[in-house]
């Protein structure tokens, strides 16, 4: 097992960010319950990888943005992976969440960083806001992966997870470093 990653989860508030985690990690939240207002909670998660690996997981729950709340900066800089969350019954959040993937673009730095986007509360169809062949192809353009999970279906939330964890630690194929043509140098090695 390799250091932990460093994952991100935000997104406008109560659209689910603690409940997503919980109900992933401890398969303890039930729908519904009293919604509880996240300063930051950090949550240790091992994960599976689609390697058969398992990998250590640091999961930062942030505060949900409301009005005329700025996203944090110090997050964009430290973090390996994101979980962007919105929730399918309201489209204030998804454009929240667009807004969101904006500034990690924005202020990522060439970082390579690792992104999924979640559309919450699939439970809720009926009130249905935001559609999902407008969100695919947003995602499409945008280059990451989306899912319409909910909490109250835990295995809906795996596949997403499974997934970060195994991009975040996917092992680089091959060096970048050329091999020596010269021959007087001797073989080309990328040994120290
Ligand atoms: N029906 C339904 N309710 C959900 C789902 N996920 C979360 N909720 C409920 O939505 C409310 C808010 O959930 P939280 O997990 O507190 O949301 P949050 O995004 O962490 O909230 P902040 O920390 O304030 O930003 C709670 O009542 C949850 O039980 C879901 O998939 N379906």
């Amino acid at each position: 097992m390799g250091k932990s990653c460093k994952v991100v989860v935000c997104g406008q508030a109560a659209v689910g960010k603690t409940a997503v985690l919980e109900q992933l990690l401890y398969a303890n939240h039930v729908a519904g319950s009293e919604p509880m207002e996240t300063l930051e909670d950090i949550y240790i998660g091992s994960i599976e990888t689609d390697r058969g690996t398992r990998e250590q997981v640091r999961f930062y729950d942030t505060r949900g943005l409301r009005d005329g709340m700025e996203f944090p900066r110090h997050y964009y800089t430290f973090a390996d992976g994101f979980v962007l969350v919105y929730s399918i019954d309201s489209k204030e959040s998804f454009k929240r969440m667009e807004a969101l993937k904006k500034d990690i673009d924005r202020h990522r730095d060439k970082k390579e960083v690792t992104i999924v986007v979640l559309g919450n509360k699939l439970d809720k169809q009926d009130e249905r806001r935001v559609d999902l062949n407008v969100a695919q192809n947003w995602a499409k353009n945008e280059k990451v992966r989306l899912w319409e999970v909910s909490v109250v279906d835990r295995r809906t939330l795996i596949e997403p997870f499974v997934y970060l964890a195994s991009k975040m630690t996917q092992p680089q194929s091959k060096s970048t470093f050329p091999l020596s043509r010269n021959k007087n140098k001797g073989s080309g090695s990328t040994d120290s």
